[in-house]
């Protein structure tokens, strides 16, 4: 192989190409071939520049005569396959090829690529079982397959023998494209608009032609680009260097000291295992770059009508259609949680991820569209803090489909191949990141949860007002504890239905969700007895969030008060006819269930709405010794929530 090396330095060179000096390319098992340092190179030294006239490109194609079936290609074939098919033709007529110094060093088709486009073997494909990898990298095959059943068409119709251009030849282009090449960026003219294109010319020069891509679409000004010798160093993602575009030349500098005998890396960007699994066959442990990915469905048309206005880069250009590829969001490593670090947490995860879920949960809720400028900002010093525990729970129900289909899946106890080994480090580092976030995120959400110094089951009183996500029991306490008379006519007026007055008897019954609706209205009507309450100070809370209800002064047409301000329509309305038989069984007209505001729309759209908006399953604990047990919690947030410093060890 050295041989080879020493032919495309010399290549390089005659063709206006630099290599510094102090750096050899050298290659072991371990490392394949890559950069070493003979010599101590010292930060901001060139260590290599390779002019544009040596960059293999679909470009080339363009202007070469040698193929006139690619040259004209453009209309028929997309720009990316041009480039693997020109490839192609360059590797089988390799002798006659103005890249010959660089095609004899390149990993030869036979090499055993790793990218998963090489899983051929059930063994290999089975440790992708259940990742995105592996549909992705599904997805990618197919399109390559008609790639090349596009490429090999075209071929032929210009009469072509296309029988050397097999699917693995078309494979191996495609993994040199894919862990070798360089962004266009790397030969984009400052105007943008003529792109110089080389070929040899009948004495033997390189010659550019300057292309006219003023009229080309963006997508065609997109393209991957091979850069003989840059394409040697390996990738760490600490390493620094500065890839420098000058007018016609690349040059890699390295921005840090490297010692004699150490390895010069190159950085391919802050790719995550997945990303460097499927372009360059390899992965990291504890790559620190790495995320899973979520994708959000789509938001309802309704809602989607409304954030079209300020965030149009989530919609197709083409056709106005949700974008779920702009709306995938990669998610990192989050820490073991611990006191006080929720803020830092939340900075850690996307932004505009955290705004859509946002604008999702407020439609749900009906409240009113509004665009929030700085969401962050509005999560962790705003009012945006009551959303904090439900987009968490937003986010580990989207990841949690993720992680149980990659707990679930079966794969060989170990890896016995190179593929094996890399699939095996990138389904881990999955699964490790998955349980950091969901860990992370219902501690978070868990930490809402109150326990009194004295006794469990109580939530705070006035002293200690907390956001805090309560199961029945508690929550009827404190009303019993706030509104003793109230809780009286509560119980034995919902006797009359439930004929029982034990809270668990009634929830063993089937009523724990009726009961939370009705004690989330009687709340409302109680209220303003006692302003200062915390039931006072949750109701003024829901109500700033789900609208006052105001009471007409006329009836609807059941005789019924109809409420202003809100107009959600829910189903649950047969909650009237245990309103009617407590009023039957508690004469006493004073008693809430006289109250004139009951209506099936009021229960509908206060009490109801509130639990359908505000709760969720939790595993509690109902009594201190007892097992944690799944039970239906709501979030009670005080009007005046001090801060978000969710209380750590819950139950
Ligand atoms: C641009 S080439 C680098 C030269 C390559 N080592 C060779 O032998 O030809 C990129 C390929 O090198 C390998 N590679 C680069 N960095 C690596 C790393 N940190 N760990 C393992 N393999 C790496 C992968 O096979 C990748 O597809």
């Amino acid at each position: 192989m050295s041989a080879q090396f020493d032919g495309l330095l010399q290549w390089l060179c005659e063709n206006g190409g630099y290599l510094h000096p102090n750096v050899q390319v050298a290659a072991d098992e371990d490392n394949g071939v890559h950069w070493r340092a003979t010599a101590n190179i010292q930060p901001d030294t060139t260590l290599s520049v390779v002019p544009h006239s040596l960059a293999l490109s679909y470009l080339n194609a363009l202007v070469d005569d040698a193929h006139p079936a690619l040259k004209s290609a453009k209309k028929k074939l997309c720009v990316e396959n041009i480039g693997f098919f020109y490839l192609m033709t360059q590797y089988l007529a390799r002798e006659k090829s103005f890249w010959k110094p660089y095609l004899d060093t390149l990993p030869q088709p036979d090499t055993g690529f790793t990218t998963p486009l090489w899983f051929d073997d059930p063994d290999d494909t089975a440790w992708l079982d259940g990742t995105d990898v592996y549909h992705s990298s599904l997805g990618r095959r197919k399109v390559y397959e008609r790639y090349w059943h596009e490429g090999v068409a075209l071929l032929s119709q210009a009469g072509i023998d296309t029988e050397p251009y097999t699917w693995d030849l078309f494979r191996w282009a495609i993994t040199i494209f894919t862990s070798r090449s360089f962004s266009s960026r790397a030969i984009a003219p400052q105007d943008s608009k003529y792109w110089a294109a080389y070929k040899t010319n009948s004495d033997g020069r390189r010659q550019a032609f300057l292309l006219d891509m003023s009229h080309s679409p963006a997508e065609d000004l997109d393209f991957p680009v091979l850069f003989p010798m840059q394409d040697v160093p390996n990738h760490h993602h600490n390493a620094h260097v500065d890839w420098v575009f000058d007018p016609g030349r690349f040059s890699i500098n390295a921005s840090d000291n490297v010692e004699a005998g150490g390895q010069i890396w190159n950085n391919y960007g802050a790719k995550g295992n997945d990303e460097l699994l499927l372009g360059y066959g390899f992965c990291i442990a504890d790559n620190p770059n790495d995320s899973v990915m979520l994708t959000l469905k789509p938001p309802s048309a309704a809602l989607q009508r409304d954030l079209r206005a300020y965030h149009p880069g989530y919609f197709r250009e083409d056709t106005g259609d949700w974008n779920g590829e702009k709306a995938t969001f990669k998610i990192h490593q989050l820490p073991e949680p611990s006191d006080g670090q929720w803020v830092g947490m939340w900075s850690l995860l996307p932004e505009p991820l955290l705004e859509l879920m946002l604008y999702i949960l407020r439609f749900e809720r009906d409240v009113p569209f509004k665009f929030i400028e700085h969401p962050l900002q509005f999560f962790l010093h705003g009012d945006g803090k009551r959303y904090l525990p439900h987009i968490a729970r937003m986010i580990v129900q989207s990841l949690m489909p993720k992680l149980q289909k990659l707990q679930n899946a079966s794969f060989p106890a170990e890896p016995s191949s190179a593929r094996q080994r890399y699939a095996a480090i990138y389904r881990d580092s999955q699964l490790s990141i998955l349980q950091s976030i969901t860990v992370a995120l219902r501690a978070f959400t868990r930490s809402f949860r109150y326990v009194t110094p004295q006794a469990s089951s109580y939530i705070p009183g006035k002293a200690e007002r907390k956001c805090v996500f309560a199961f029945l029991e508690e929550a009827i306490t404190n009303f019993y504890l706030e509104f003793e008379d109230d809780f009286q006519e509560l119980i034995l007026g919902l006797e009359a239905s439930t004929n029982s007055i034990e809270l668990d008897v009634m929830i063993a019954a089937g009523w724990e969700e009726d009961l939370w609706v009705l004690l989330l209205c009687a709340m409302l009507i109680v209220h303003e007895k006692d302003k200062e309450s915390l039931t006072g100070s949750v109701v003024r809370s829901f109500a700033s969030e789900y609208g006052v209800p105001r009471f007409s002064p006329t009836s609807d047409e059941n005789g019924a008060p109809t409420i202003l301000g809100v107009d959600h329509e829910e189903e649950r309305n047969d909650l009237m006819q245990v309103v009617e038989k407590a009023r039957e069984r508690r004469a006493n007209k004073k008693s809430f269930w006289h109250d004139g505001r009951w209506s099936e729309r009021f229960i509908a759209q206060w009490g109801g709405r509130i639990l359908r908006c505000e709760s969720t399953m939790m595993m509690v604990k109902v009594e201190e010794d007892a097992d944690e047990e799944a039970r239906l919690v709501v979030y009670l947030q005080p009007e005046e929530a001090p801060h978000l410093q969710p209380i750590l060890h819950p139950i």
